[in-house]
């Protein structure tokens, strides 16, 4: 029985979507590295502190700061700076003062990345894909970040442009689902009836679903059918 299960391969690193929202992340730096840091804290609604000499600023972090997308604190990092902090990412060009940075997280036992430094990091960054919803991250687990990069646009070129409005519409329509069949002892019933419409219907339609394709799909749901576009709009007439 056992080789039926899946085949255990040590050396990769724990793929999850950590949620921030709202939590304290705070960006030691404020060069080209932390920008795309502090773009992806925000993609993920965190609120984003910035430490960093204001003559150190490029042009994309000066204008998160001058938007009020980020507070910052205009001088260089010190050890108070952690306090309240839920996260670290830490993208500096001075080696001994992102060691500190690391030591210092690693005692009050706060999540960090030292760009640069693998062995000090509790989590590595990856080449992300964003289109509304869908996130694809590449991690090559610091064998090549470069190659990440050209991965993930290859992965990306073969996804249709609609698939984030796609994506949209089964959240919106998982939620009426809920609402019209909120017994919590119909879950089983529920994810299958899902499951099925994923299955059956194309990006396409699930992109061209309305509101009231979606009434009118909902109305199968207790009879399990699950119809296509067509049959749903023939239902309603
Ligand atoms: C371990 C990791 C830790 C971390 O930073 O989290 C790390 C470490 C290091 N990167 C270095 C170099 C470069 N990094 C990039 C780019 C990216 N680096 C990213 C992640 C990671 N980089 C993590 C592993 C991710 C993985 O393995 O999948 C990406 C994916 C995400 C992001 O940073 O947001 C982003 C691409 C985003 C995109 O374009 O989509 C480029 C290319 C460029 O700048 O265009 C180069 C030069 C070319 C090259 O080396 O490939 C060096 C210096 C090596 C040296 O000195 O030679 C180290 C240190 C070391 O390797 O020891
Ligand atoms: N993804 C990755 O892992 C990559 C990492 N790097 C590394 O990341 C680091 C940062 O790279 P860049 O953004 O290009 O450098 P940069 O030189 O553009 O920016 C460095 C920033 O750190 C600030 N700084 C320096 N000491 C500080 C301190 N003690 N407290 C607060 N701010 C301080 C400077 O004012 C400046 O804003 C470098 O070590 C670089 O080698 C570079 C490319 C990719």
């Amino acid at each position: 029985m056992s080789h039926e299960f899946p085949k255990v391969q040590g050396g990769g690193s724990l793929i999850v979507a950590w949620q921030v929202k709202d939590k304290h992340v705070l960006v030691v730096g404020g060069g080209e590295v932390a920008a795309g840091r502090i773009l992806h804290a925000l993609n993920a609604d965190s609120r984003v502190t910035v430490v960093c000499p204001k003559t150190g600023l490029n042009d994309e972090v000066a204008f998160r700061v001058a938007q009020n997308q980020v507070s910052h604190i205009d001088r260089n990092f010190e050890p108070c700076d952690l306090d309240g902090a839920d996260m670290v990412l830490c993208a500096i060009d001075d080696p001994e003062a992102s060691s500190q940075v690391w030591k210092l997280c690693k005692e009050r036992r706060i999540p960090a990345n030292i760009a640069d430094v693998p062995p000090e990091c509790d989590f590595f960054f990856g080449s992300v894909h964003r289109d509304g919803p869908l996130q694809i991250m590449v991690s090559t687990n610091g064998n090549g970040p470069k190659l990440a990069s050209i991965i993930r646009k290859k992965i990306a070129n073969t996804l249709p442009s609609n698939t984030g409005a796609a994506i949209e519409n089964v959240g919106r329509l998982r939620k009426k689902l809920r609402e019209v069949a909120p017994d919590a002892n119909e879950g089983p019933k529920r994810m299958k009836w899902m499951s099925g419409v994923c299955e059956s219907w194309t990006l396409e339609e699930l992109v061209e679903m309305s509101e009231r394709d979606m009434d009118g799909l909902l109305k199968f749901y207790s009879t399990t059918k699950v119809p296509n576009l067509r049959e749903v709009r023939e239902d309603s007439h």
